[in-house]
């Protein structure tokens, strides 16, 4: 498992393991693994040329001591003061100009940073707020015109650390160094595209961290404890059977789509009711198709409800008056009552995109995009319910709080229509053969995003390419 830990706690560790410790000797590990890795990227360190951005705080501290290992082995290393010399980190700045670094004023970085083979950006790290500052804008500016390799330290500097939001102007790195923990913008866009990729160096900080993190993010291994495997013993309705109440006239391939996921999905039959049962028969015909509305379709151990219904509320309502797991997607999100939502003793797993968590919030969709965590969670808490929020980072709250699960297994090619359709049927499978609601979210969307790449590689896939994938995917998890 992956973790991420707020800022409030990354800190109260620090001060934790500091008190232990020689004065220093933390910052020391963070410059010796940034060096490590500025090291690597460069692949030959004498001779280059190296910038470093450096802020008034510890964030500049940390690219002064690397970028003083980094001109003990023979790199040429200039520092950009964006504070005066008396208002940056003291030693770092004299381990620097001891190793023959050149410290410069800000308004000169601009040109060095258009000469250089790599800039390391210590502007600002967790002790940031709401976006780059007008003095480092130029020289964000300037990074990306560079043709240089760009390092951030810690996280890229501009983004919030806490949230994954951008709230103004934050540099784009090739890659970040991060210290100790993983922090929540490094996992959650906006914020992590900013990043490139991560590099977690360890500085002893793992055993002051809570057990309980402020995200999550499954492993292959972790993925594989919780997928269902039928025993000796197992027969299809100890499997779990689950119901799809979905599709339309007009919409019937969304309920084919949602049994196709559905039936990757573990669960040991799928049962579907809705007007679309002719076409899912013809795709399916393992399916188990009842003409008759959810309450009198026959037991089910969890249904998905919504894909494709259009203005349809019946099938929503009764569905929700069952007393076993409901996922609700798409159209269902529109028509499913709130109060009916909260009122549930049973789990319910809401799968809503940004555009429809944004009309059940009362807020713009780009409100959303900006805010993914804070908006999950608050939606979770308004409904009672788990909130699955898809995009390029899914995210699974729970209400009431706790660790909140992140999947970036996906790819950009999922954003094919139906996508969603297979998604729901496939949690929804999980959430039939007994896996909690957040659970099933979030497994569901470790393989759908997997069964994404294996369908596209490189190259446009339909919805029921990433259906026929899974399969490919849950293999590669066991293996
Ligand atoms: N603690 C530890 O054990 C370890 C910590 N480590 C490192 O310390 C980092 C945290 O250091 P930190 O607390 O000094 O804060 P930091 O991120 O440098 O920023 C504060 C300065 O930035 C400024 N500033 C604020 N907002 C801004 C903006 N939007 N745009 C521009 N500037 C802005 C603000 O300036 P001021 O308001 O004072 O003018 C303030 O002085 C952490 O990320 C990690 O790298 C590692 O060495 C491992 C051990
Ligand atoms: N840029 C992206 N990167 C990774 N996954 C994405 C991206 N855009 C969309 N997805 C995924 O594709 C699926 C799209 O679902 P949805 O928006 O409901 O589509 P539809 O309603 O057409 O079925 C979701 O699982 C979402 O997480
Ligand atoms: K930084």
């Amino acid at each position: 498992m992956r973790t991420a830990y707020s800022v409030q706690t990354v800190r109260s560790a620090e001060r934790a393991l500091m008190a232990r410790l020689p004065e220093g000797a933390l910052m020391q590990r963070a410059a010796a693994g940034l060096a490590a890795a500025c090291a690597e990227l460069l692949g030959r360190v004498y001779g280059r040329r190296v910038v470093l951005l450096v802020g008034s705080g510890d964030n500049g501290g940390d690219a002064l001591y690397a970028g003083a290992r980094l001109a003990r082995r023979g790199a040429g290393v200039t520092a950009v003061l964006l504070a005066s010399p008396e208002k940056t980190h003291a030693g770092g700045l004299a381990a620097l100009v001891a190793a023959g670094g050149r410290p410069v004023a800000g308004d000169r970085g601009a040109d060095a940073v258009a000469r250089a083979d790599l800039v390391v950006d210590g502007i600002v790290g967790i002790g940031g707020r709401g976006g780059l500052r007008a003095d480092a804008v130029p020289l964000a500016d300037a990074v990306e015109r560079a043709r240089a390799a760009v390092v951030a330290v810690d996280l890229p500097s501009g983004v919030e650390a806490g949230s994954g939001e951008v709230r103004g102007r934050a540099v784009r790195a090739d890659l970040t160094v991060t210290f100790g923990t993983h922090k929540p913008a490094l996992l959650v866009d906006p914020a992590r595209e900013y990043a490139g990729s991560v590099r977690l160096v360890d500085i002893g900080l793992r055993p002051k961290l809570p057990a309980e993190p402020e995200l999550e993010a499954l492993q292959h291994t972790d993925v594989a404890a919780l997928l269902p495997r039928p025993g000796a013993a197992s027969d299809k309705y100890r499997r779990g059977v689950v119901g799809i109440a979905a599709g339309s006239a007009r919409y019937p391939g969304a309920a084919v789509l949602a049994v196709s996921g559905a039936l990757r999905g573990g669960a040991g039959a799928v049962r579907y009711v809705g007007p679309a049962g002719d076409a899912v028969l013809a795709r399916f015909p393992e399916t188990l198709v009842s003409d008759r509305g959810p309450k009198e379709a026959g037991r089910v151990q969890a249904w998905v409800v919504g894909p494709g219904a259009g203005d349809d509320a019946s099938a929503v309502g009764e569905v929700l008056g069952q007393d076993v797991p409901v996922l609700i997607d798409a159209d269902g999100l529109r028509l499913a009552d709130r109060a009916a939502v909260r009122a549930r003793t049973a789990p319910t797993l809401l799968t809503p995109h940004a555009g429809e968590a944004a009309a059940l919030l009362g807020v713009a969709r780009e409100e959303v995009e900006a805010a993914r965590l804070a908006s999950a969670r608050e939606l979770a808490d308004r409904y009672g319910a788990t909130v699955l929020l898809k995009g390029s980072t899914t995210l699974v709250a729970d209400p009431g709080g706790g660790p909140v699960r992140v999947n970036a297994t996906g790819t950009g090619w999922l954003a094919t229509a139906g996508s969603g359709d297979v998604l729901s049927g496939l949690a929804g499978s999980l959430l039939a053969s007994g896996l909690t609601a957040r659970d099933a979210g979030s497994v569901a969307a470790y393989l759908h995003g997997l069964a994404g790449r294996y369908a596209a590689d490189g190259a446009p896939a339909g919805a029921h390419d990433v259906a026929a994938a899974i399969p490919d995917a849950w293999r590669d998890v066991l293996s």
